[in-house]
């Protein structure tokens, strides 16, 4: 984790000192090079048009930059607006804010991979502290020798917005006996949903060199509340619960994830299709509109980083909660089977998640 952070660390540094950084895009083998654009502009403007332009200028509405008619002439200028948290609002046009556009607040994998090149750089570059408010860049078109040490990737900007310390705070604590016997339940307000999210800790048989059992719980209102039968959310957190108290070191962290992140009205469209249309888990959220998994561990590896309960193990039977939970820096020990045995009601369910999903089921 230092490494990695060490390595983050001298790519912000050089951002910081208004050095060129390279981008390049997930999907693509296109890079882009960027940088702030401080007093020596015109120096950073030669530089960039070397590279092929056009030059495109991302700049908040307070930037004196932007007042300046020589330096934007050669750009197409997006203002946009840097927030202390990493979240990024672009502009279409300066003076009405309701013209904003695109590359909102960054809440889950599937739309991150999905965010144009200009939502990445700004998210990468928001996590510079100060108030150097405007950013040039243009994809790269010549042939060029790019520095690997200078070079970001998707890696990189997923480890700056979690080593970003403000995304999460740590609002209470209190002690709550439950079924499964007393957890200490804190609660996290994250910035970047707007919400609280909570872990249910349990330390009794912590020991030296004793791995925690961690497991990821995302909301589900119809099985974890009402009981629903359609999924085996109701059985897969009680049990949870039971298996972190028994082993004695752990935590439940319970994410606002209701429906894989795509929301309780969107996962109720989803359960009409499934019920009424036929239709499985995954088509049911294409069908609605949604990612089949909208699901982002951003929050859960800032909280369990908080908790210090890294490197983990994992109860799961879901591949891409592991990989999402790496993709911050966060070391996964072993996966631990978290299986409920199928009723008539979530066999299907199951099925898909095994079949379609990936799940070790
Ligand atoms: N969109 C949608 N969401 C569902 C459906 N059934 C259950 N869910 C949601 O799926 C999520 C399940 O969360 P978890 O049990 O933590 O995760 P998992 O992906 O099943 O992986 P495990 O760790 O193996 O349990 C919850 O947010 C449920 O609300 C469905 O049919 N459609």
């Amino acid at each position: 984790m230092n490494q990695l952070k060490d390595r983050l660390e001298k790519k912000l540094d050089h951002l910081r000192r208004g050095e060129l950084l390279y981008y390049k895009a997930e999907k693509s083998e296109d890079v882009y090079a960027f940088c702030f654009l401080n007093k020596s502009a015109e120096l950073k403007i030669a530089d960039l048009m070397t590279y092929g332009g056009p030059l495109s200028l991302l700049v908040s509405d307070q930037s004196e930059i932007c007042q300046s008619r020589e330096i934007i002439e050669d750009c197409t200028v997006l203002p946009c607006e840097f927030t202390p948290q990493g979240l990024i609002n672009v502009f279409n046009n300066q003076s009405e804010t309701e013209d904003r556009v695109l590359l909102r607040v960054v809440k889950n994998h599937d739309i991150l991979e999905n965010l144009s090149v200009e939502g990445r750089i700004v998210e990468f570059a928001s996590n510079v502290e100060g108030d150097e408010h405007c950013l040039i860049y243009t994809k790269i078109y010549n042939k060029v020798n790019v520095d690997s040490s200078l070079l970001l990737n998707e890696e990189d900007v997923s480890l700056s917005r979690f080593f970003n310390p403000r995304l999460i705070e740590m609002t209470g604590m209190t002690e709550l006996d439950l079924q499964q016997g007393s957890f200490k339940l804190y609660s996290f307000y994250s910035e970047i949903d707007a919400r609280y999210h909570w872990a249910f800790v349990c330390d009794e048989k912590k020991e030296e060199k004793k791995t925690p059992l961690v497991r990821i719980e995302s909301e589900c209102l119809t099985g974890h509340v009402f009981g629903s039968l359609l999924c085996d959310c109701g059985d897969q957190l009680s049990k949870g619960l039971e298996e972190i108290k028994e082993y004695g070191y752990g935590a439940l962290v319970y994410l606002r994830q209701e429906g894989r992140g795509i929301g309780l009205k969107a996962k109720l469209d989803a359960y009409y299709l499934q019920q009424f249309h036929g239709m499985d888990t995954v088509d049911a959220n294409i069908a609605v509109g949604m990612p089949e998994d909208a699901r982002d561990y951003l929050i859960g590896a800032q909280i369990i980083n908080y908790l210090k309960f890294e490197p983990l193990k994992l109860l799961t039977n879901n591949p891409a909660k592991i990989t999402g939970l790496n993709r911050y820096g966060l070391s996964v020990e072993q996966q631990v089977s978290h299986i409920i045995p199928p009723s008539k009601h979530n066999k299907r369910y199951l099925d898909t998640k095994r079949d379609r999903m990936g799940h070790r089921i």
